[in-house]
C-alpha cells in the first residue's frame, strides 16, 4: 500500500500549510485562465478518445488531473503540448489560441512551459548538465559559462547535488531522474509546468518530497503546473484543484472537497475507496 509519512499538523507540517495556501488561491475570484480547452474532440482513427472536453487551468495554481487508466490523460496533456492532433475544439495558452500561431508566435509560447515526462525522458547519453543545458542551447544564445552556470542553478533548485551534474542518467536514483527531468522542465524559467505523473515509481518518502518540492518551486517561482497523477497523496496534499477525466470529458472539478462530494460513481470509487480512506485516515 502505497502511504507516507504524512507529519504533524501542528506547527504547520509543510503538507498541511501547502493544503491551506492551495484551497485559498483555489477560489480566487480574479483568477486567470493560462490554459482554456473548449469542446476538444481528440481520436484515433474511428477510436474517439475525448469530445467536447472543457477545461480551464489558472495562473499559479496547481491543478491534479486524475483518470482512469487509458482514459486519455496523457493524451490531452499531448494535445495541449501540440503533440497530438485534435479533430475539433479549441486549445488557448496564454490567450492565445494556438490554432492562431506562425513558427515564430507558436516557439514563443512554447518557451513559456516545461515538460517533465514520464519516466523523466532524459537523453541517455548526455550529463544531467548537458540534459538541462538542452532547451537552453535551443533557445537561448548564451556563452557555455553562463549555460553551465545556469544548468548548476537548476540543478541547485531541484535539490540535486552539484557533483550530480556530471553523471549519467543511468548512474541516478529514480527519485533522481525525476529531480533532473524536473531541472531540465524549469530550464528556460516557464511559466507553466506539465508533470506527467511525477511521483510515480519513487518510494512514499522520495514521492513526498517531490511533492514538497513541487509545491515549494509553485510557490517560490510562482508556476502554474499541471500534474497527472494517480497519487491520492500528491492530490491532498499539493494540489489547489483536481479534474477527473472520464468518458472524454471532465467528469469532475474543484477543489478535495468538490471530489469528496461528487456523485459521479468513478470520482466516488477513487476518492472513498480503500486507497482514499487509508491517505484521509492518515490525515
Ligand atoms: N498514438 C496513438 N495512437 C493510437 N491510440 C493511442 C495513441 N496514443 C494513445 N492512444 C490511446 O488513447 C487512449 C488514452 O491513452 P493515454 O495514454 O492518454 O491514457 P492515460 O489516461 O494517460 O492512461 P494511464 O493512466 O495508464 O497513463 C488509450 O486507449 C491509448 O491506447
Amino acid at each position: 500500500m502505497d502511504q507516507r509519512p504524512v507529519a504533524s499538523a501542528e506547527g504547520g507540517s509543510p503538507e498541511s500549510s501547502y493544503a491551506r495556501e492551495a484551497s485559498d488561491r483555489a477560489g480566487d475570484p480574479n483568477r486567470e485562465a493560462v490554459i482554456r480547452v473548449r469542446n476538444l474532440e481528440v481520436g484515433f482513427g474511428e477510436k474517439i478518445i475525448m469530445k467536447g472536453l472543457d477545461l480551464d487551468v489558472y495562473r499559479g495554481e496547481i491543478l491534479g488531473f486524475v483518470g482512469a487508466s487509458g482514459m486519455g490523460k496523457s493524451v490531452l496533456t499531448r494535445t495541449i503540448l501540440g503533440l497530438v492532433r485534435k479533430t475539433q475544439g479549441t486549445i488557448e495558452v496564454f490567450g492565445e489560441d494556438l490554432d492562431d500561431l506562425g513558427p515564430e508566435t507558436r516557439r514563443a509560447v512554447e518557451r513559456r512551459w516545461g515538460v517533465l515526462f514520464q519516466q523523466g525522458a532524459l537523453f541517455s547519453s548526455l550529463t544531467v548538465k548537458q540534459n538541462i543545458q538542452v532547451p537552453m542551447r535551443e533557445y537561448l544564445n548564451m556563452s557555455e559559462r553562463l549555460l553551465d552556470e545556469l544548468a548548476m542553478l537548476k540543478i541547485e533548485m531541484v535539490g540535486l547535488k552539484a557533483d550530480a551534474a556530471d553523471k549519467y542518467p543511468s548512474d541516478l536514483s529514480g527519485g533522481m531522474i525525476k529531480r533532473a527531468a524536473l531541472a531540465r522542465a524549469l530550464a528556460l524559467d516557464p511559466e507553466i509546468v506539465f508533470l506527467d505523473e511525477p511521483t510515480s515509481g519513487l518510494d512514499p518518502i522520495g514521492a513526498g518530497e517531490f511533492d514538497d518540492l513541487i509545491a515549494t518551486l509553485q510557490k517560490t517561482l510562482g508556476l502554474t503546473v499541471f500534474m497527472v497523477t494517480h497519487d491520492l497523496d500528491s492530490l491532498h496534499s499539493v494540489c489547489d484543484r483536481i479534474a477527473a477525466l472520464g468518458e472524454g470529458r471532465i467528469i469532475a472539478q474543484g477543489p478535495i472537497e468538490a471530489m469528496l462530494a461528487s456523485d459521479n460513481a468513478w470520482v466516488k470509487a477513487y476518492f472513498h475507496g480503500k486507497r482514499a480512506r487509508a491517505v484521509m485516515d492518515e490525515r
